[in-house]
């Protein structure tokens, strides 16, 4: 059984994703299986451009957690969409020094479902768990992660709407 557990930058997957590490859940990070995989930089957005189509075709799944932006695009038995309020997301990316035109973007992205969306376009409704981290401790979003991946919490996703939070100012 293995789970992807994807969201908007800033969500908190990798910090969720050490907490089921450290639990004794096997966790693979996107970040570290992607570098054979880069393509170039994109200056615009300040991201690197991945060959996702060769990643994904050379992927071979596991047992556990495969956390990151294109875990949604891997071959996961379940998926995780963590989300998290974008005026809180907004500020996370502000400490991260992340530029406004950055922090708008996701937040925007955030506010308009864009993860899950592209989540449920690939996964059937019994696959899919959006997981509200706003408020919640990493603890807390480990466990409900964890139930999800033992089958104890059903799947559930489309209570969110944040659409307000779009295109406002920062
Ligand atoms: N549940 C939480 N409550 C409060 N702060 C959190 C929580 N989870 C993560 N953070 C903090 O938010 C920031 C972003 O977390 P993290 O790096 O885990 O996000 P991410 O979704 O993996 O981002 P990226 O996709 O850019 O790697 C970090 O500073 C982290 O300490």
């Amino acid at each position: 059984m293995m789970c992807g557990i994807t969201g908007t930058p800033g969500t908190g997957k990798s910090t969720a994703a050490d907490e089921l590490a450290r639990r004794g859940h096997t966790v693979v990070h996107i970040t570290d299986i992607a570098q054979p995989y880069v393509l170039g930089r994109d200056p615009e957005r300040d991201t690197q451009v991945i060959d996702t189509d060769r990643m994904v075709d050379e992927f071979v799944p596991f047992d556990g957690f495969i956390e990151g932006h294109f875990a949604h695009l891997l071959p996961c038995d379940r998926m995780v969409v963590m989300r998290l309020r974008p005026d809180e997301l907004a500020a996370r990316l502000r400490a991260r020094g992340y530029e406004q035109d950055k922090i708008r973007e996701n937040r925007d992205a955030e506010a308009l479902d864009v993860c899950l969306i592209e989540t449920v376009e690939q996964f059937s409704p019994n696959q899919v768990f959006e997981l509200d981290t706003t408020g919640k401790s990493p603890v807390v979003c480990a466990d409900l992660i964890e139930q999800f991946y033992l089958g104890e919490i059903p799947a559930s996703f489309g209570s969110i709407d944040w659409s307000s939070y779009a295109e406002g100012s920062l």
